[in-house]
């Protein structure tokens, strides 16, 4: 497990990062989330050692990180860091080697990932001949190759398209399923929804929640239902009800109790035909845009 105690951070007395302590479990993607400016990638720095802080520790499964304990992490920086000019399987094996692999091992492993990526045809190519998108999984190849015992990736996802974020989250998932803890900082809040099991949110230089989904959701739960009808337009004129989203026969709202929400339900089907209704789930973009504020 990898954990951030109380680690403070000032750039010219601005203060980046205020005692801000969380954990990054063994076997889990924790998702890193938090607007332009939050502090996301200082954060990410000082655990690599890059940076270090003011004040607080890093620690790894609860005694304090060494530099040997950072050798073995895979690092994916903000800043990237491939050589445009060499061919993108001979840099992967010379960081392998450089991680002390042999050079057959770092080969094999290169190779295997370039694959997985879908970069198996591009190993010969030079990294600056491929386009942003292909660079971007030869720098997760990258943070990868010599088989990282923890994982801090600046923005992995940002600009991939929908195939490859999924390829990418596939080879992700396999690092943390051997048992290394993952970071990944990202704003799509939908990937991350979709792909962390755990979540930090930070808003200036401040953890506002962190926990698995589940736990976030069940800190900021209310009950919600959706109405799918064919004119949803008369659930705002409901005293009690508060609409969250509507756009025609579509509504999302909360109640009070859940005899509010059959209230609502047996005006529908008074009003006409219901197509569906049901408890909803708060959005995380939602959740987000709340603890932020
Ligand atoms: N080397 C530096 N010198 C001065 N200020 C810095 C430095 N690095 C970061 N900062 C400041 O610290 C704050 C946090 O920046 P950081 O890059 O960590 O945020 P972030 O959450 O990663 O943002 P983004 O999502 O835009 O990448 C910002 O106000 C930034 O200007």
């Amino acid at each position: 497990m990898l954990s951030i105690r109380s680690i403070s951070r000032s750039f010219n007395g601005h203060q980046a990062l205020k005692d801000v302590t969380f954990d990054v479990h063994d076997g889990l993607m924790t998702g890193f989330v938090g607007a332009n400016g939050a502090g996301k990638t200082t954060a990410m720095r000082i655990i690599l050692g890059v940076l270090t802080p003011d004040s607080g520790s890093v620690e790894v499964d609860g005694r304090p990180v060494t530099a040997n304990d950072r050798a073995q992490f895979g690092y994916m920086p903000e800043e990237r860091g491939l050589y445009p000019k060499m061919k993108v399987l001979e840099q992967l094996v010379y960081l392998g080697r450089l991680h002390g692999m042999t050079g057959a091992a770092a080969a094999k492993r290169a190779d295997a990932l370039l694959e997985q990526l879908g970069l198996g045809d591009r190993q010969d190519d030079t990294l600056e001949s491929l386009s942003l998108g292909n660079q971007q999984r030869a720098q997760i190849a990258a943070a990868l190759v010599h088989e990282p015992t923890a994982l801090v990736l600046d923005e992995p996802f940002s600009g991939l398209d929908p195939m490859a974020v999924e390829t990418t989250l596939g080879v992700l998932r396999d690092v943390a399923r051997a048992g290394a803890p993952v970071l990944f900082s990202s704003h799509q809040l939908d990937v991350v929804e979709r792909l962390c099991d755990s979540l930090v949110i930070l808003a200036h230089g401040e953890v506002r929640a962190a926990g698995t989904r589940e736990q976030i959701r069940a800190a900021h739960a209310r009950p919600e239902w959706i109405l799918e009808t064919d004119d949803a337009g008369f659930v705002r004129g409901i005293r009690g009800i508060e609409v969250l989203e509507f756009d025609g026969g579509h509504v999302r709202f909360t109640a009070p109790s859940e005899a509010d929400a059959d209230r609502v339900l047996r005006e529908a089907i008074e009003r006409g035909f219901v197509r569906s209704f049901s408890p909803a789930i708060r959005p995380l973009t939602e959740i987000f845009q709340e603890v932020v504020r």
